[in-house]
């Protein structure tokens, strides 16, 4: 093994032990994002007891997990600023205590509401006949308005993400948890009528300022900055140190029409992306984000299936060699 000072590169992983487990650190992944809105039943532990049998459960098999992402205890109430949002504050602080206790780097979290990550196709065809996901604005838009893009504005957002940063950062900077903010995936100023903020390298400037702490960062989903039309390796250099985690993947268009691609066949200089994580002395979990779907597999967690997962894991050691 060539001995570079590296990032760690980290898989979704299930929480309850299978053959991807297995194969993860087959193919030598010993990090793992607990994820399970992707993979899993969509809950996430706040109390310390299930947080510690679950970190425990990945330990045991010598697996870390450094990353809770997506599913962590933050809904739309708190997101849109809704009466009960102090509660729910309240319990991702302690989330935030628990895992700090038990050693987990990184939380991942978003500002999407109303609609999460948005498809307009997970059956493209890629390479091969594998599948992926795709998007486009015009079908998009003519699809149901979320009912809280009412009375909703791009004001209202700012208001209730400064809110949870300036009560949940000073927790995260007390229990040595780093908070990664994902972008809106995709980048777009609203989609089905329902404001999105978190779209621009100035949107995250903001964010950064909100609570200048380095517990207050971003997880840098390198698709959805291709996405925004910027130049990845100089994005990454602006942001330096405040990146906590990244996710690993390229779109061939942009926040109106994509298509995913494959790790090696997109339009993105991988190996120029790699090289500006290290320059900025990047040394967190990245992970391989979405992967097309292949042969054998039933498209039921699109971008999620292993196979292509494990593709991108040795696309990403090589170019970290
Ligand atoms: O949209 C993507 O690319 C995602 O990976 C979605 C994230 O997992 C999610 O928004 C994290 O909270």
């Amino acid at each position: 093994m060539l001995d570079i000072p590296n990032m760690d590169v980290a898989l979704v992983l299930p929480p309850e032990p299978d053959e991807r487990w297995e194969l993860a650190t087959q193919v030598g992944v010993e990090t793992a994002v607990y994820h399970s809105l992707e993979i899993g039943d969509g809950g996430c532990p706040s109390n310390y007891d299930d947080l510690l049998h679950l970190t425990n459960r990945y330990r045991d098999r010598g697996i870390e997990p450094a990353v809770f992402e997506g599913s962590v205890p933050i809904t739309d109430e708190t997101r849109l600023g809704l009466d009960g949002r102090d509660e729910e504050i309240d319990e991702f602080c302690r989330f935030l205590r628990n895992i700090g206790e038990l050693g987990v780097e990184v939380v991942c979290y978003d500002w999407m509401a109303g609609l999460r990550w948005a498809r307009t196709s997970t059956t493209t065809p890629a390479r091969g006949g594998s599948l992926t996901t795709a998007y486009d604005n015009e079908q998009m838009r003519r699809g149901p308005t979320p009912p809280a893009a009412r009375n909703t504005a791009e004001a209202d957002l700012w208001e209730s993400l400064e809110y949870f940063l300036e009560r949940v950062v000073p927790v995260a900077e007390e229990a040595g948890v780093k908070l990664g903010l994902h972008p809106d995936d995709p980048p777009r100023e609203k989609v089905r009528g329902m404001p999105r903020i978190i779209t621009s390298v100035e949107a995250y400037d903001r964010v950064l300022e909100i609570v200048d702490s380095p517990a207050n960062g971003i997880t840098f989903c390198q698709g959805n900055f291709a996405a925004m039309g910027v130049d990845i390796p100089e994005t990454i250099r602006h942001f330096g140190d405040r990146i906590q985690f990244v996710h690993f993947r390229d779109v061939d268009g942009d926040a109106d029409g994509f298509v995913e691609t494959w790790h090696d066949e997109g339009p993105t200089d991988m190996q120029v992306a790699i090289d500006a994580y290290r320059e900025v002395g990047f040394d967190g979990p990245i992970r391989p984000d979405h992967v097309p779907t292949m042969a054998g597999e039933d498209n039921s967690i699109p971008g999620y299936h292993i196979t292509g997962k494990l593709f991108a894991v040795g696309y990403m050691k090589g170019l970290l060699e």
